[in-house]
């Protein structure tokens, strides 16, 4: 794998450092990876990532956050082709609103829609567990690059 991309969306931060802890990982084990948020991140270059890496939180009833969602739009808008990307998703959100981590499932879709191929399960942090959210999603993301073969 050449480089990893680790795309977040957030509203209050915690994506944003989730998506740090992440890279901060995978660095330690030798992988090149660039953090970005969605807000900054041009739709027209995701077909250059080798793989990437969605972090997303969900807010207002099961919406994107506020830096994903333009990035949201700008995808169904260009509908860029996405066939040769690989994707993982890890949402956070909290069990006790009815539209728990509908935002990373909105995104999920999409990307599989313009062809993207999902790597692994969806990782999901749940703010009413007490759990650390960047403990939950630096584990999950070691599951997930263990059944991604590096290309
Ligand atoms: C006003 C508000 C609305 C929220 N709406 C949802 C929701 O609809 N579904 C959900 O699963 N979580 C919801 N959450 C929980 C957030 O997704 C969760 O706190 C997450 O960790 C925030 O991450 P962020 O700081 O990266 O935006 C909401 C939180 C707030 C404060």
């Amino acid at each position: 794998m050449n480089e990893l991309i680790v795309l977040f969306g957030t509203e209050s931060g915690n994506a944003e450092l989730v998506a740090d802890d992440i890279s901060a990982a995978l660095q330690e084990k030798g992988t090149a990876v660039r953090v970005a948020d969605m807000e900054d991140y041009a739709v027209d270059d995701l077909g250059e990532a080798d793989m990437v890496v969605l972090v997303v939180s969900t807010y207002g009833e099961g919406d994107l956050p506020d830096t994903a969602a333009p990035f949201h739009d700008a995808l169904v808008e260009a509908k860029p082709d996405l066939s040769g990307v690989r994707f993982a998703a890890f949402g956070l959100g909290d069990s006790t609103y009815e539209t728990y981590n509908l935002g990373v499932a909105t995104l999920r879709a999409t990307f599989t829609a313009l062809g993207a191929t999902q790597i692994g399960e969806t990782g999901y942090h749940d703010a009413d567990s007490g759990l650390n959210p960047s403990d939950v999603a630096v584990a999950w993301v070691s599951t997930v690059l263990a059944v991604a073969t590096p290309s």
